[in-house]
């Protein structure tokens, strides 16, 4: 019943859309309408078809004999007064479907999970929700409280397929509170890795979409992701939810037109994270406001020359930076000082020589004129203050030793060096947030695309004008009395029905658009961001409407966060909430103990967050003679695929070691293959089957958070683990069962 209900709805969707192609007439206000219906059904006919699989995933018995299905969207029936056939998962009423327990039952007797394969229903779990039954499980034990347990484990437990897949069938209780949480302010969601922080964010997307709707379409979300793999791996969640508005970005593509992908030393990427580059860019600005070294004679008029001294230039650029505006547009201040200066100077050169005041208005606006044509001045005038765009002030200062002593005189010079490099133009993700802050500091003189904007309408208008004389000459013979296309429309009208630019959605126009502010900013991983990148960030969300997501212990960035109070002050003062996520899905309690000794080196205090479940395969190591680390590892990689069946499996080496064992700097990593070399930075919110982590010692060595970056490495696994070693292994590790080799698995 429920799906001849999705497909009558699909059906009259795709009417309205044909319908609504098809109507090709109006005025320009009734196309904007056009175009607004056409994206309308256009989604809703997207929403439809992402809502085939799994229509119908949950139904809830109430105490007073009611029955309530919970699906991927609602439908009603319109011929009972839109009675709710079936209750999107995000409605109020479905929340029950998550957070009902036994202890708390909220009126609901029975909770089914349905499992369906494509139309037809294979399984279903129900689970009566009966308070004086006693609990299976302990106090302290994680599956204690779990909803739908079966369903859940048997997610938990199935293939990976390189691809994160929705929960919204298995949604926990203390992840369903932060998905619905109130969307104002800035929400910090705190877990363990595994604990279901990316998933949370992007149903928390899904959810904040279906809630505010119309201001949400209209401002657009984004959603920071810690870099081009991650994003794919997780690009179909809001899509199969039938969401696909929000703005996906790493922070090297915050600032539009440059995709920032070249890689640094972590030292460098420190440094230029930190709020002290504000004042960095600020001098490497004002050093691009220079005085010429001894007086420069110019040419102007008929072959006149006047001198222009470093005295007139410097009380020009007095004046300039006086006005209070940006570099870029205190530009035409201090040219017209100049030329000011230079026309005084002309005017007291004739006073000097013929003894009085000889030079009327005329003449001074004409010796004026006569500078204002001088191609030489306006060489000097570019050399002395010239207009810069991000791009160029931050290649020039990359590039020029003397730029950067200039910006960071107070800087030992080991820093310096290592903002040093020949390819100005190689951005790296800290880049991209220095050429956000860069355009803030020079001011964008918008005045150039405004006219170019103008003067292509002003073109499109012209050629349709054209083409309506032509239709008007063919037009001379036909009867007066029958209507020609000009009775019907003028050239305005002809050049907007021609703009064939396709209407951009508020995600597209905000990734072209440095200077969009988001209804709601989402961010992964968000331990791994530098002070400026917050910086950024917060300008793109005036309203503070924030969900960031992610774990102290897991910060490999020398940059990242070490505190959310201290990240946040800035901006919010103490004005933030912090949820924690207390259950760990990915990883089993076996992966979990090694990984777990890794986490108290980090921070004794840190707790473990336990696992839901068992692997049943114990992790190992195994060394290796340095000399063959290459050829065993090739050797257990096709020892752990035969084992492995459809899975996936991930080696994951240091990142000094990346290309030498058989990975790729470049993003994004295919997904799709079945074994990937990832560098351990690379891996971030991924997960694999099976995961082999290669010289750990190196890891941890390679970098002052290297033990974080091991404690990431090993969290990846959601079945097995292996670990080898061509040195000494990190005590951290001693837990791990030594493995003969080539012997199979090690069984618990
Ligand atoms: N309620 C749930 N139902 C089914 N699967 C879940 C649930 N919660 C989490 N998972 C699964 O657990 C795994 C880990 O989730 P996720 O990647 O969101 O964790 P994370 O906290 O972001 O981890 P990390 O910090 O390590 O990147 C994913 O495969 C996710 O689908």
């Amino acid at each position: 019943m429920l799906y001849r209900r999705l497909d009558d709805q699909r059906k009259q969707a795709s009417a309205q859309l044909a319908t609504t192609l098809r109507e090709n007439g109006g005025n320009p206000q009734a196309r904007v309408e056009r175009d607004a219906s056409v994206a309308l059904y256009a989604d809703r006919i997207a929403q439809l078809d992402a809502a085939e699989n799994g229509l119908c995933f949950g139904r809830l018995d109430l105490a007073d004999g009611q029955r309530r299905y919970i699906g991927r969207i609602g439908l009603f029936d319109p011929a009972d007064e839109y009675r709710p056939l079936l209750m999107d998962w995000r409605a109020p009423a479905a929340a029950a479907f998550y957070v009902a327990t036994a202890a708390a039952p909220d009126g609901v007797r029975r909770r089914r999970h349905i499992r369906t394969s494509r139309r037809t229903v294979t399984g279903i779990d129900d689970e009566v929700l009966d308070p004086s039954a006693v609990d299976r499980y302990g106090a302290g034990d994680p599956r204690r409280g779990l909803t739908g347990e079966t369903t859940l484990l048997a997610a938990l437990n199935a293939d990976r397929t390189g691809r994160m897949r929705d929960i919204v069938t298995t949604i926990q209780a203390e992840q369903d509170e932060i998905i619905r949480a109130d969307a104002h302010g800035v929400l910090v969601v705190q877990g363990g890795p595994g604990t279901g922080k990316t998933a949370v964010a992007l149903h928390r997307a899904a959810y904040l979409l279906y809630t505010h709707r119309e201001r949400l379409t209209r401002r657009g979300v984004l959603l920071v992701g810690p870099n081009t793999t991650f994003l794919r791996y997780i690009d179909q969640v809001l899509p199969s939810l039938g969401e696909t508005g929000v703005l996906a970005q790493t922070v090297g593509q915050l600032y539009p037109g440059v995709d920032a992908r070249a890689v640094e030393p972590a030292e460098a990427a420190e440094l230029k994270g930190r709020l002290d580059m504000v004042e960095v860019l600020t001098a490497a600005i004002r050093d691009r406001q220079e005085l010429p070294d001894e007086a420069v004679p110019i040419r102007y008029g008929n072959d006149e020359v006047v001198w222009l001294d470093a005295a007139t230039c410097a009380s020009a650029r007095q004046r300039a930076r006086d006005s209070g505006v940006r570099h870029n547009l205190a530009r035409p201040v201090f040219c017209q000082a100049v030329i000011d200066a230079l026309v005084r100077q002309v005017a007291a050169g004739f006073t000097a020589e013929f003894g009085i005041d000889v030079l009327d208005a005329g003449d001074l606006a004409e010796i004026n004129r006569e500078l204002q044509d001088s191609p030489e001045l306006w060489e000097v005038l570019d050399g002395l203050w010239p207009e810069l765009t991000p791009q160029q002030l931050l290649a020039d200062l990359f590039t020029s030793a003397e730029r950067l002593a200039a910006a960071m005189p107070d800087y030992p010079d080991e820093q310096r060096a290592l903002l040093l490099r020949e390819d100005g133009e190689a951005w790296t993700p800290a880049d991209a947030v220095l050429l956000d802050e860069a355009a803030e500091l020079l001011g964008e003189d918008t005045s150039a695309e405004r006219a170019q904007a103008e003067r292509e309408h002003a073109e499109r208008v012209a050629y349709a004008q054209d083409v309506l004389n032509i239709m008007e000459l063919d037009a001379e013979e036909v009867d007066p009395d029958e209507l020609i296309a000009t009775d019907l429309l003028d050239a305005e009208e002809l050049a907007a029905r021609h703009d064939d630019t396709p209407p951009m959605t508020a995600a597209e126009r905000a990734a072209a658009d440095r200077t969009w502010t988001f209804g709601h900013v989402i961010v992964d991983e968000a331990q791994e961001l530098s002070a400026m990148a917050w910086r950024v960030l917060m300008r793109r969300c005036p309203s503070r409407s924030m969900t960031l997501v992610g774990d102290l212990a897991q910060t490999g960035d020398l940059a990242g966060v070490t505190s959310w109070a201290q990240v946040l002050h800035p901006y919010v003062a103490d004005r933030w909430r912090l949820r924690r996520l207390t259950v760990n899905y990915r990883t089993p309690s076996e992966v979990m103990a090694v990984a777990a000794d890794v986490l108290a080196a980090i921070d004794p205090a840190a707790e473990v967050m336990p696992s839901v479940r068992d692997a049943g395969v114990r992790p190992w190591r195994l060394r290796v003679d340095p000399a063959e680390l290459a050829d065993r590892l090739a050797e257990l990689v096709a020892a752990e695929l035969a084992g492995l069946g459809g899975g996936r499996l991930a080696v994951l080496v240091p990142t000094s070691r990346i290309t030498e064992l058989g990975g790729s700097v470049d993003q994004p990593t295919d997904l799709d293959s079945q074994v990937v070399v990832l560098g351990v930075g690379q891996a971030k919110g991924l997960e694999f089957d099976s995961v082999l982590v290669v010289d750990p010692a190196r890891i941890v060595a390679e970098s002052p958070r290297g033990l974080s970056d091991l404690y990431v490495a090993l969290t990846r696994a959601t079945q097995r683990l292996g670990v080898l070693h061509p040195g000494e292994l990190p005590p951290v590790l001693d837990r791990l069962e030594p493995r003969d080799y080539p012997v199979g698995a090690v069984r618990s």
